[in-house]
């Protein structure tokens, strides 16, 4: 009979029953942990993974009432409310064992115990944890679903989620390409939630942002004296992420020397730190993303070729914002709703005039240029209806910024006017002026 993948930890003072429990139970379980003193619960389940506990009602020697497993069964319920604990009773101590199970215990079973009975007992138990723990999951990553807008209309963007959800659980190497700001981390991140991996690291490494001279250092980490700043032994951020997802964000920075040491760890799944000779068995699964035309990288002998074609296992293109306009209006209204929230900002609308605004916008800056957009403009909004800050409307902003705020005011003014072909009631609308009040500008202006 092959054993079952679960964890059991058994808790009793007297050694015999650790021990005959344990023979018994590892029959079945991959892994049986014994605990000769309650104390130690705590400690043992922060640093490990327990499926359920088998836990004595009796720890000190005169104090046969049970009470010191119901002390310690509602410690652990603080610590880890969903896992099945299992309590090991003598015939008297039935009615507290009752009681117990009232509040919270799983099951209980009588010293001596029947085998075949703890091993049913144990084994529920193993079964419930499990289902308990695959719900979370599941609540994790709608949670993480929650905190994107994952959504799509748009049959390009349909295309790409059909074919993240079929990668996603195998372990190939996924390349992302795509502009800045089409959400290449937020799909590298997805794709770690779908897959087996979830529960384990997800790294993102960033080639953008890291000095090139750190490259080697920081990704594959160093043995102590490996150059003169190297005062201890370092795990690199590849090692980091063992039994998860590395996501190596713009790969097309890699120098070549590195190429050849990602390609040699790609191929054989063995990592050596800087300065080490040894080699490091590795268990991981790469993502990458860059905006560049790796291709042409390939060609002008900038990338190398063997590991282009190592990495693109499946190569997803995102599309734009703009070849995706059948997404902007739930974007933004998704980003609406976020940062009214953020910032207690009454309810506010984005109405069909508004999303043709947004639509009729070339997005250069993607899902990013969207999510500043609203941001700013929610936080800017001193009504409850919503004027939308367009990014070329910031960049006024931006460029007037050194001059003072009344030539400001004239630029805003012109550029209501012109928006509204000179309509005095529309313009002073949008700019949140009585039509007396633009009047009197458009004196001082002398428009
Ligand atoms: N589906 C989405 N739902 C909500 N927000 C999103 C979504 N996609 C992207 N964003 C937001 O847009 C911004 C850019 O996303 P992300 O960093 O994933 O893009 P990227 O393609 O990796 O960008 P870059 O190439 O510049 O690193 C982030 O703030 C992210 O939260």
């Amino acid at each position: 009979m092959r054993k079952k993948e679960a964890h059991v930890l058994i808790v009793d003072d007297d050694e015999d029953i650790l021990f005959s429990a344990r023979v018994w139970l590892k029959k079945f379980f991959s892994q049986v942990s014994c605990l000769n003193q309650p104390k130690n619960i705590l400690k043992f389940l922060a640093e490990n993974q327990v499926d359920a506990i088998l836990l004595d009602m009796n720890f000190r020697k005169g104090f046969e009432s049970g009470q010191d497993g119901i002390y310690w069964m509602n410690e652990i319920k603080i610590l880890e409310p969903q896992l099945p604990i299992i309590l090991m009773t003598a015939y008297g101590e039935v009615e507290l064992a009752v009681e117990a199970l009232k509040n919270g215990a799983s099951d209980f079973i009588l010293k001596p115990w029947d085998n075949e009975k703890l091993y049913a007992s144990v084994n529920l138990a193993v079964d419930i944890s499990r289902k308990n723990k695959k719900l979370k999951q599941w609540e994790n990553i709608t949670a993480k679903k929650n905190q994107y807008q994952l959504e799509t209309q748009s049959p390009a963007m349909k295309e790409v989620m059909n074919l993240i959800k079929k990668v996603a659980p195998t372990d190939a190497n996924v390349l992302l390409l795509g502009e800045n700001g089409t959400g290449k981390f937020v799909l590298a991140e997805y794709i770690h939630e779908l897959s087996e991996r979830k529960n384990q690291p997800f790294v993102h490494i960033d080639l953008g942002s890291l000095s090139e001279n750190l490259f080697e250092a920081e990704l594959f980490g160093y043995k102590k004296g490996a150059f003169t700043d190297a005062q201890q032994d370092y795990a690199g951020k590849i090692e980091n992420a063992e039994n998860g997802t590395v996501f190596l964000d713009e790969i097309g920075n890699l120098p070549l020397h590195l190429q050849t040491k990602l390609l040699s760890l790609i191929q054989n799944r063995k990592l050596s730190r800087l300065g080490e000779t040894k080699e490091r068995l590795l268990d991981v699964r790469f993502i990458f993303a860059t905006n560049e035309n790796l291709q042409k990288a390939v060609e002008e002998n900038r990338f190398r070729k063997d590991l282009y074609y190592r990495i693109n296992t499946v190569e997803i293109e995102i599309p734009n914002l703009r070849n995706r306009v059948e997404d902007i209006p739930t974007l933004a209204k998704y980003f609406l709703a976020k940062y009214t929230q953020k910032y207690h900002k009454p309810e506010l609308e984005l109405n069909e005039n508004l999303s043709q605004q947004l639509i009729s916008y070339s997005w250069p800056g993607n899902i990013r240029e969207l999510d500043h957009c609203i941001e700013r403009s929610v936080i800017l909004a001193s009504e409850n209806q919503l004027k939308l800050l367009m990014p070329h409307d910031e960049e006024i902003d931006q460029q007037n910024m050194s001059l003072n705020i009344e030539k400001m005011e004239e630029v805003f003014v012109k550029k209501a006017l012109k928006k509204h072909k000179g309509n005095i009631s529309l313009a002073a609308e949008e700019l949140g002026l009585s039509r007396a009040a633009l009047y009197r500008r458009l004196e001082k202006f002398e428009l």
